[in-house]
């Protein structure tokens, strides 16, 4: 995964997949304003509960934003990034398992796909309890991402997991005290603050039962 050896910047094509810069207009109490913002694609995610090993599962993957705002945040140059300075470890998070939603299929369905393509386990769609759902970036994006919970067992997993395509991603399974530990970390969290709710609201609402 940290096999990276250049990392470089340039500019967003105006045919991006992914994300859509706009300018947005509007008249509030008489003055004319502007707003910047990004379209981009709702998503879900899932908490997702191994009940044969009592074991939380999650995702650890490379993100090219999380590593420049590393090096952005320390002053660093993207221009000429020195992966020495910065290595390709700054970047890595963990996360739940998510995918965006950009097929028309249901959110659960994703979610079910996402299950099995990132971490292996072959699930029935009715599986998914749903948890929350809620905006993400309410200053740029606004996206809208819905929350499932899901509890597997060993039998259902059926492959190793890691993601499809050019995705490399590993599987990390935490035990309940872990998923503590990560709330309590004092630097900066390398998680999206979804996944550190996710993590909050299976302590409070399932952990108790498991
Ligand atoms: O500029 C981009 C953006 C995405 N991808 C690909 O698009 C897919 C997106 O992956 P997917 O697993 O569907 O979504 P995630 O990137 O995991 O992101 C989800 O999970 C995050 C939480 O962990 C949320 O913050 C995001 O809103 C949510 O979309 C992957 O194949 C990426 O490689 C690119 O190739 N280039």
């Amino acid at each position: 995964m940290e096999k990276i050896n250049k990392i470089w910047v340039g500019p967003l094509p105006a045919d991006s997949a992914y994300i859509k810069p706009f300018r947005i207009y509007y008249v509030q109490d008489g003055k004319e304003k502007t707003w910047d913002i990004l379209k981009v694609h709702d998503s879900v995610c899932t908490i997702i509960f191994n009940k044969s090993r009592k074991k939380l599962i999650f995702v650890k993957q490379f993100r090219p934003a999380v590593y420049h705002a590393e090096v952005t945040s320390d002053g660093g140059d993207v221009t000429n990034i020195n992966l020495d300075k910065y290595p390709p470890k700054l970047g890595i998070t963990i996360e739940m398992c998510a995918g965006i939603v950009d097929k028309n299929k249901s959110w659960r369905e994703i979610a079910r796909e996402e299950i099995l393509e990132e971490c292996g386990y072959d699930i029935k769609a009715d599986q998914l309890e749903k948890v929350l759902s809620y905006r993400s970036g309410v200053g740029t994006q606004a996206s809208r991402q819905i929350m499932y919970y899901c509890e597997v067992t060993d039998n259902q997993k059926k492959f190793l997991g890691g993601g499809t395509g050019n995705e490399i991603i590993d599987i990390v399974e935490y035990s309940v005290n872990e998923a503590c530990e990560m709330l309590n970390q004092k630097g900066t969290i390398n998680s999206p603050s979804s996944c550190l709710l996710g993590v909050l609201w299976f302590l409070m609402n399932k952990a108790s039962n498991n």
